[in-house]
This record gives C-alpha cells, sequence and structure tokens, in this order.
C-alpha cells in the first residue's frame, strides 16, 4: 500500500517588496504511514503552513514532489477530494451560518448526506449549537466546528493546521482528546503546531521544523531517548547531610543552596527509593527532558514559539 504521504525536496521561497526573499521551505523530505498521528512541530514561521498547503495541493511548490495517498494533489486531483480532509481556519466561516448549515454546506461539496453532518456536530460536541450562528460561537466551538468540517467526507487523511492555537487549557485537552478519537479510528493525520507538549502528547512520529527545514524526525519519547540527558531531581534542603548528598550523588552531578538539593542522575529510580527511605522527599521535583530540550540540542537554540 502508498504510503499516506511522501514529499521529497519542497522548496518555495516567497518574494516580497518589503520582506524580500523567504525561504519558507527549504528542502524538506518526509513520509507519513497510513494510520499514524504525524506532528509537524516548530516556532512560528518555521514554514510549517507553507509545507502543508503544498502537501494538501492548496499551494505549488517552486520545486520537489508530492505524493498524498499514492498521488499527486497538484494539479487538483478529484480523487483525492473526499479522501482528504482539510481544517480551514475559523475564519474561512461564513459568519451568518448557523454550525448546521455550516456543515451541510461542506457535507454537500463533499457528497456527504445532512445525517452524516449532524454526526460530526455530535461527535465534535456542538448538537446542542446546531443553530448558533458561527460569529457567535467561542473560539473552542469554531474549531470543533472546522475540524466536523474536514471530517464530514470521512476522508482517510486529515490535516489540522495549529487546530488548538489561542484556546484555554481545558478547550485544548478537549481537542486533544477528540483528536485522538479522530486516530483511533484509523484516520491518518498530520497535525502542526507550535505547542511542545501538545506533539509530545499526540503524535506517534514528530518532525522538528526550523527555519524552512526539518531538522529530525522521530517519536517524542525517541528524541528524548536520544537526548542521553540525566533526569533532575530536587528536594528541599536540610533533609540531608552534606555526606549523605556526596553519597547519594554517587559521583554525578549535584548541586545544593539554602533552598534545594538538585541531583542530575541517570538512575533516578535508585535515587528516588534512597531518598524515601531517608524520609527526604520534601519539596520533591522530578524532571525529565522534554522536547524543549530536544529542540535546542537538534537546533542549537532556544524554543521561541
Ligand atoms: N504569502 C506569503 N508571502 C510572503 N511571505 C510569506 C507568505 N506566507 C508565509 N510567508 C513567510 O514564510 C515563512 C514561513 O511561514 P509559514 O506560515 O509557512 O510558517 P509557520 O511555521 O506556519 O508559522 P506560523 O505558525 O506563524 O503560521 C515566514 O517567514 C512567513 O513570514
Amino acid at each position: 500500500m502508498d504510503a499516506a504521504i511522501e514529499v521529497a525536496d519542497l522548496r518555495k521561497t516567497y518574494r516580497g517588496r518589503r520582506t524580500g526573499e523567504v525561504r519558507a521551505v527549504d528542502g524538506v523530505s518526509f513520509r507519513v504511514e497510513r494510520g499514524e498521528f504525524f506532528g509537524i512541530l516548530g516556532p512560528n514561521g518555521a514554514g510549517k503552513t507553507t509545507t502543508l498547503e503544498i502537501v494538501e495541493g492548496l499551494r505549488r511548490p517552486d520545486s520537489g514532489t508530492v505524493r498524498l495517498l499514492g498521488r499527486s494533489p497538484w494539479p487538483h486531483s478529484p480523487e483525492l477530494t473526499g479522501r482528504v480532509g482539510v481544517q480551514l481556519q475559523a475564519s474561512a466561516f461564513f459568519e451568518f451560518l448557523s454550525a448546521e448549515e455550516q456543515i451541510e454546506t461542506f457535507a454537500e461539496l463533499y457528497g456527504a448526506s445532512k445525517t452524516r453532518g449532524a454526526e460530526m456536530l455530535e461527535l465534535v460536541g456542538l448538537a446542542e449549537h446546531a443553530n448558533v450562528r458561527c460569529e457567535k460561537l467561542s473560539g473552542g466551538q469554531q474549531q470543533r466546528l472546522s475540524i466536523a468540517c474536514a471530517l464530514v467526507g470521512d476522508p482517510e487523511l486529515v490535516f489540522l493546521d495549529e487546530p488548538t492555537a489561542a484556546l484555554d487549557p481545558q478547550a485544548r485537552r478537549n481537542l486533544w482528546d477528540l483528536m485522538r478519537a479522530i486516530n483511533a479510528e484509523g484516520r491518518t493525520v498530520v497535525l502542526t503546531t507550535h505547542y511542545m507538549e501538545e506533539a509530545e502528547a499526540l503524535c506517534d512520529r514528530v518532525a522538528i521544523m526550523d527555519a524552512g527545514k526539518i531538522r529530525a524526525v522521530d517519536s517524542p519519547a525517541g528524541f528524548v531517548k536520544g537526548l542521553d540527558a540525566p533526569t533532575r531531581v530536587t528536594v528541599a534542603a536540610g533533609q540531608l547531610t552534606g555526606e549523605r548528598i556526596d553519597e547519594l550523588a554517587a559521583g554525578e552531578a549535584v548541586s545544593a543552596d539554602e533552598t534545594t538539593v538538585v541531583f542530575e542522575t541517570r538512575d533516578p529510580r535508585k535515587l528516588l527509593t534512597a531518598l524515601a527511605s531517608d524520609g527526604a522527599l520534601e519539596g520533591l521535583a522530578v524532571r525529565t527532558a522534554n522536547l524543549e530540550d530536544v529542540f535546542l540540542h537538534v537546533t542549537g537554540r532556544e524554543w521561541r514559539a
């Protein structure tokens, strides 16, 4: 079976009078398997949206090739229409339509039934707001409606471009559950995000993008493991003697001041067991490496989303 997406050496340069030349996409290649939850993670301006638009067939690259479910998305391929769902920005809605009218418009476009439209509103938790005009929906509700519209044609592959941008934490978590459910149904999901924890929580694999290039692709756990970074274990000072601190550090890095003792260990389980038996767990905080550390390692720059 063909891969869901195969992208080879994509390039796109924008030329503006004020901005000059911007190499938005600068030699991007990646492959997404069917059923995968694939993330493109990068700070603002990294080139995520441009990449996605090219892959979706909405924008033409200067060079490079894209295969979407085994076909070229450019020029427009009618065979891909129902098979691929693209989440449009909520601002693309007709604001005077109700949620129900909006999804029915999309359903018609994709040749889906009105019933399917109603089911999708139900799925994203908007059934009770079916008669509310789009402009009156909250930000989170509009994002959910745009996801419902992307799903109405029953696509195999769904593109979501920063779906949780500007949402409050609760609305974001709700959308995470929805995205997980969409993927669990067997659909391939491609998500762009500049939220580290979102990529970490949802994606099977993540492409880290910066300045028009994909710097690395791996699973979140694979990235962190590859870093081989120590775990930082912090406890409140005053619970351990200096001698005991050295003993527990067992030759690994440790720092102490008046308020805290910070161990950097590659064997956190052993250290935590020892701290527990010493009764020295007050103020305990454990921090393992995360994608932020990975970004720094991969790009040489601090994360600046
Ligand atoms: N239509 C355009 N004309 C000129 N420059 C553009 C255009 N669209 C994007 N750019 C520039 O190309 C670069 C990549 O933008 P793009 O929107 O693809 O990045 P992004 O990673 O999606 O960022 P964001 O999260 O801010 O949308 C940026 O420097 C941006 O200013």
